[in-house]
């Protein structure tokens, strides 16, 4: 069958669905091709991470990737809200996955990061498909190694900067204690947006602030809008290298049912993808998407929120590599 689109010399772009059906043919992320079909080079490479067994309650992200990726078939080449069409500025492909061993999570991390480092050395900026919250860390750690401590927004229910589960350093409610213990935070511009829902304790927060995280609550995001909210956290971001981190779970359960540990009163996703389009001018160096699970969505609900999540990630990343080789 007719695989990718190809211009004379510009990306290469998705299958047409105006010619091969949506739904026929592997799913690659958006029906991009594959990072092999391309030469092994991309200017943004997707990359699934199925792994999930640094999870605390329900399992099952280590198929979200997969399932972001059916739901993916749907998404067309040109995004209105940001003006531009993301797969025709740069070359975004489908890197596959990252294999990385379910039975043990600190080779596991490991993987994560070396597997990053290729990606990152070959020039791309990634943005990653989970798997579980865990998988942030190594993602980070990569990202540093290239970029020096980078600024943070982390869209999650949940804080995930606890110390330790069971003993275990490497799970997904701890990435971003280690990251900040590491140094590979600029821990000048740290937050949290759409946190809520029960605590261990007041220590939770204290030790966060410690760490210098700002937090929006979701209650702050339907209180003062998502403009201002974005206003807010530009600013804090500046011209800083900026990496994204987006647990699904930030989302009302009601739009984002599949997923390990949902809590009440998150925000909806039309203001998660606004929240991101007033990033647009942010410095985006690479990006997750974690935390779908398939097994508790109905509809793909939550795949499809997911996936457009990461549609509008990946067209901040390509419009600012059209806008970086024009400058050139
Ligand atoms: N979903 C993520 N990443 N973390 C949730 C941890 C919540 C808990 O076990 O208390
Ligand atoms: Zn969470
Ligand atoms: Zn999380």
């Amino acid at each position: 069958m007719t695989t990718a689109a190809s211009a004379s010399n510009g990306p290469v772009g998705p299958v047409d669905s105006s010619r091969v059906p949506r739904y026929a043919g592997p799913a690659t992320f958006a029906r991009l091709p594959r990072l092999d079909e391309v030469g092994g080079r991309a200017d943004v490479a997707v990359v699934g991470v199925p792994f999930d067994t640094g999870v605390s309650y329900r399992p099952g992200a280590r198929f979200g990737g997969n399932a972001i990726r059916e739901a993916s078939r749907l998404l067309r080449p040109y995004n209105p809200a940001q003006d531009a069409s993301p797969f025709a500025l740069a070359q975004v492909a489908d890197a596959g996955d990252i294999a990385a061993n379910p039975f043990n999570i600190n080779e596991a991390v490991e993987t994560v990061e070396a597997a990053a480092d290729d990606l990152l050395a070959g020039g791309a900026r990634m943005m990653t498909l989970g798997g579980d919250h865990t998988i942030a860390l190594p993602l980070l750690r990569s990202v540093a190694k290239k970029h020096g401590p980078v600024a943070l927004l982390h869209f999650d229910a949940h804080l995930d900067t606890w110390d330790t589960y069971f003993g275990a350093e490497y799970t997904h409610g701890t990435p971003f204690r280690r990251a900040v213990e590491e140094g590979i935070l600029d821990t000048s511009a740290l937050s949290h947006v759409g946190t809520r829902g029960p605590l261990y304790g007041k220590k939770d927060l204290d030790d966060d602030e410690k760490m210098g995280f700002g937090i929006v609550t979701s209650a702050d995001v339907m209180r003062r809008g998502v403009d201002e909210v974005a206003d807010q956290l530009r600013q804090r971001i500046g011209d800083r290298p900026l990496y994204i981190s987006i647990d699904i779970d930030v989302l009302d359960p009601a739009h984002a049912p599949g997923t390990g540990t949902p809590e009440a009163g998150g925000m909806t996703s039309r203001e998660l993808l606004e929240i991101l389009r007033g990033l647009a001018s942010c410095n985006l160096v690479s990006a997750d998407v974690v935390e779908v699970a398939p097994a508790y969505d109905h509809a793909e609900i939550t795949a499809v929120a997911a996936s457009h999540t990461a549609y509008e990630l990946t067209t901040i990343m390509s419009r600012q590599i059209a806008a970086s080789r024009q400058g050139e």
